[in-house]
């Protein structure tokens, strides 16, 4: 009900994944992106971006170069730092907003995606690096995978010359449920989450039919960047309708957790608009806070939310403080 959420790696100029997790008000942090998906990948295999926490050095599969990054060398041992010294959650998310032609062909796509990601940054296992499987940030374990789909494709793409007709959701179910039911029950040393970041419309176009028939645990719902169902319109209108329209979405976890995403500065968001005040999201938060579903506050991105420092504390700091009132 009080979690403070944030993305961390698509900051302009940003700082480590340690700084954020040094503000005690944070509590979860998705690191962002793996934004090439493996069947439009070089070599077959997923790409990343974390913008300037790696270096330009990537994997090399079968003598192809892959679009993964090899030389991102603070990543893992923040990650080590942010769970142990500091108590955070840190999930990998994938998508994110840029490239957006990412899609998933077939349900063995899936498999083999979520397999990948487990082998790469799950728990360490010999079977994996020993036949080559790539370990980006080192030894450090992730908590969980998060899915911030927003892809765009123009068009349905040909797969064996056929237009393959649901692109938009198709491989997530399968994905999530590879995950939850088959590579997080072979790890009992920690609890592994799901998440997903939809936009505020209801039905999300990516998670039209994969919220109902796959496990989440959490949804940072962006109330930004759409208009109609965002936390601007909730505040001119007086109704939060974006919020109400997700908590009648049936879920496969009964304690579905719902996030209010904010934009952490007027520079966040495709318009300064979506940006609120902080008075503004106190009014917000109020007419949700009492709701069973509601989990926190989500915030895109934390490089700005960091640099949005009003009286002495920054945007996330501020978010808690609002979320604790
Ligand atoms: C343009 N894409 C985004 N701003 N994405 C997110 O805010 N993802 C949580």
């Amino acid at each position: 009900k009080t979690n403070v959420v944030t993305y961390w790696g698509q900051g302009p100029n940003q700082g480590s994944l340690q700084d954020v997790c040094k503000n005690p008000n944070v509590d979860i942090v998705n690191i962002g992106f793996i934004n090439v998906f493996p069947d439009q990948g070089a070599g077959g295999w997923p790409g990343s971006n974390f913008g300037n926490a790696c270096g330009s050095e990537v994997y090399t599969y079968k003598g192809t170069k892959t679009q993964l990054y090899s030389n991102c060398p603070d990543i893992g041992t923040d990650i080590a730092i942010c769970q142990q010294v500091y108590g955070k959650k840190v999930l990998l998310s994938i998508g994110g907003g840029y490239p957006t032609n990412y899609f998933i062909k077939n349900d063995t796509s899936a498999t083999n995606f979520a397999n990948f990601l487990w082998g790469a940054f799950g728990p360490v296992k010999s079977e994996w690096t020993s036949t080559g499987g790539p370990r980006p940030f080192g030894d450090a374990v992730v908590d969980g995978f998060d899915f911030d789909i927003e892809s765009e494709l123009s068009s349905a793409p040909v797969v064996n010359g056929k237009a393959l007709t649901n692109y938009k959701t198709n491989g997530y179910v399968k994905m999530i449920t590879t995950f939850k039911n088959t590579l997080f029950p072979q790890d009992a040393v920690k609890p592994y989450y799901i998440s997903g970041a939809p936009q505020c419309i209801v039905p999300d176009a990516h998670f039209a039919g994969v919220v109902e028939n796959a496990w989440f645990d959490f949804l940072f719902v962006q109330y930004y960047n759409t208009a109609a169902c965002s936390a601007r319109q909730a505040i001119s209108s007086g109704t939060f309708k974006g919020y109400n329209d997700w908590t009648g979405v049936k879920s496969k976890n009964n304690d579905l957790k719902l996030y209010v995403g904010l934009p952490g500065s007027t520079a966040a968001s495709s318009d300064a608009s979506y940006y609120l005040q902080l008075s503004e999201v106190k009014s917000l938060i109020s007419k949700v806070y009492s709701n069973t579903r509601f989990g926190g506050i989500m915030v895109w991105e934390a490089t700005y939310a960091a640099n949005n420092v009003i009286c002495n504390r920054n945007y996330l700091t501020w978010m808690k403080q609002i979320l604790n009132a």
